[in-house]
């Protein structure tokens, strides 16, 4: 398993012991791109936890929480459920995961979910990953894909597809203006789409892990030790 995509490593002013601040990439794309399923194969490969806002959001539901129907009759509208419902569930499956890498899938869905994640958590996305599909490939993918989600009918679908291109595409272009946005072809066969987002993450690891700050700083505090030690040596040695 390849691991690491440590790009969000903090450390104090003061210079004492790295703080580290939890990664987290945005997985994002029209409902049936292939979120979820691209996923799976991140978290084996480079050992992410993996949070769907969609499966947290169905979680609720299912648990009977009082904010149970309210969620279900927007997802049957495929509807953005508040912000500070999603980001609550979001913020607490990052802190009771145990992990410092999150990959979060299909959220946020529109500029209100992502300044609201910015706030509440003081975290920024390391980048975006964005599946790029046409409709017509969701459509068949999600008419057949018989796991069954309420919303998976033809009227649901029309209307989720209408949301995606009003308030989530927005947002996946504000991350572009600002060049964190993978754009990987997601109409291709699942090997082949994972070997593009392969190729992200390991290029990611390659630009942080040889030269990373974090190493050079390990690297600087070996050799001022050894400078200190043999300095030591000779002026002990020397009488000085
Ligand atoms: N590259 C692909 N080619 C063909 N079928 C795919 C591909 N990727 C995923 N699928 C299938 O398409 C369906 C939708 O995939 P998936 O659930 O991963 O999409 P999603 O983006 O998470 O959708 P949603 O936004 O609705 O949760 C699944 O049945 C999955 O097996
Ligand atoms: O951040 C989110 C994520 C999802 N929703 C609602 O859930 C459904 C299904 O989401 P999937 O990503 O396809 O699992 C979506 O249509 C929304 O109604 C949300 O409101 N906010
Ligand atoms: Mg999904």
């Amino acid at each position: 398993m390849e691991t690491d995509v440590g790009v969000s490593t903090s450390e104090e002013a003061n210079g004492s012991a790295a703080k580290k601040k939890p990664t987290v990439v945005f997985v994002l794309g029209g409902p049936g791109s292939g979120k979820g399923t691209q996923c799976a194969y991140i978290v084996e490969h480079f050992g992410f936890t993996h949070f769907s806002a969609g499966d947290l959001l169905r979680g609720e539901i299912d648990s009977g929480s009082e904010n149970g129907l309210m969620i279900k009759s927007m997802m049957n509208e495929g509807k953005i459920v508040p912000s500070e419902v999603t980001v609550k569930l979001l913020q607490k499956a990052m802190e009771e995961s145990g992990n410092e890498k999150f990959l979060i899938d299909g959220f946020p869905r529109n500029d209100e979910n992502r300044a609201a994640f910015a706030a509440v958590t003081g975290i920024e996305p390391a980048f975006v990953l964005f599946f790029d599909c046409p409709e017509e490939e969701m459509e068949r993918r999600i008419l057949n894909r018989n796991q069954g989600r309420d919303d998976d009918n033809i009227e649901t679908i029309r209307k989720r597809f209408k949301v995606f291109l009003q308030s989530s595409l927005p947002v996946v272009q504000y991350y572009e203006s600002i060049g964190k946005v993978h754009k990987i072809d997601a109409a291709r066969p699942v090997e082949e789409v994972f070997e593009s987002v392969k190729a992200v993450f390991t290029s990611i690891n390659e630009k942080v892990k040889p030269h990373g700050r974090v190493q050079q700083k390990s690297t600087l505090l070996k050799l001022q030790l050894k400078w200190k030690m043999s300095f030591l040596r000779n002026g002990v040695c020397k009488g000085y």
